[in-house]
């Protein structure tokens, strides 16, 4: 008998690459993330990590030069807007996700439940999201603008998850949190997962991302240095040395 056929990636990216006034931000040959995996993308500042989450979703902060090919489910999509992509279930939080302040939890919630076509994808109702997030559910008629970094990470999160989304990609969910919401955030992120739904996660801090994925991808200057098994690359002298200090 026959060896069964690879599985085609979620999400994947060929020769992908990202140009700001000729300077090379991203090159990036190969990139997969498959069915049900939670991967992370670390580096150091400038490394290009939001580049690239930006470049899967088609959006960039300036007028880059962007070429290579970006697929979700082996269909390519680079022809697709932002808006069109976000339809597909390409769904990324950015940093600062922005939340209404002036609408309460309820009332953000409510505004993101637009994903009418959700092409068989789950979307999670709001009961199912104030299950997974206790502090949302508690506030759920506080405005927006009340809330801490770490509820506002939450909501940015479940209205992602009202969008029906194949994949997620989260940057910097840590970024400005406590330790403690670092960890409340990212294990809801493992729960997301633990349900089948497909995560890359952005991130600087390293040690939280260790924590929290299966696989770790490192990107320095643009390109990706190392990938593999979480328990192998944080062995790797490259991520260690450099990013988990000697008493890890
Ligand atoms: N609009 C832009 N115009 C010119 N250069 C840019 C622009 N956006 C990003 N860059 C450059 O591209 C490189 C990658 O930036 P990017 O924001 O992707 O890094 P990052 O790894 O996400 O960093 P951080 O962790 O600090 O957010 C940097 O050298 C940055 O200065």
């Amino acid at each position: 008998m026959s060896a069964p056929a690879p599985a085609t990636p979620v999400l994947e990216a060929r020769d992908l690459s990202v140009v700001y006034a000729g300077n090379r931000a991203l090159s990036v040959e190969n990139f997969q993330l498959a069915e049900g995996e939670l991967a992370g993308i670390v580096g150091a500042n400038g490394a290009g990590k939001s580049t690239f989450a930006n470049a899967m979703m088609g959006w960039s902060r300036g007028a880059p030069k962007v070429t290579g090919d970006v697929l979700l489910d082996g269909q390519s999509i680079s022809a697709l807007t932002t808006p069109e992509r976000v339809r597909r279930g390409l769904l990324l939080i950015p940093e600062n996700d922005l939340v209404f302040a002036t609408m309460t939890v309820s009332e953000n919630l409510a505004h993101a439940a637009s994903a009418r076509q959700a092409g068989g994808r789950r979307i999670y109702t709001t009961d199912e999201i104030y299950d997974l997030f206790p502090n949302l559910a508690e506030r759920r008629n506080h405005l927006g603008g009340q809330l801490s970094g770490g509820e506002r990470q939450m909501v940015g999160i479940a209205r992602a998850l009202r969008l029906a989304p194949r994949v997620l990609m989260l940057d910097e969910p840590s970024i400005g949190l406590a330790p403690l919401l670092v960890t409340v955030v990212l294990k809801t992120v493992r729960t997301l997962v633990d349900e089948g739904l497909t995560v890359l996660l952005v991130e600087q801090n390293v040690k939280a991302a260790i924590r929290t994925v299966d696989r770790l991808i490192l990107l320095e200057r643009g390109q990706i240095l190392a990938e593999g098994p979480v328990d192998e690359m944080k062995a790797d002298p490259r991520v260690a040395d450099a990013y988990l200090g000697a008493d890890t």
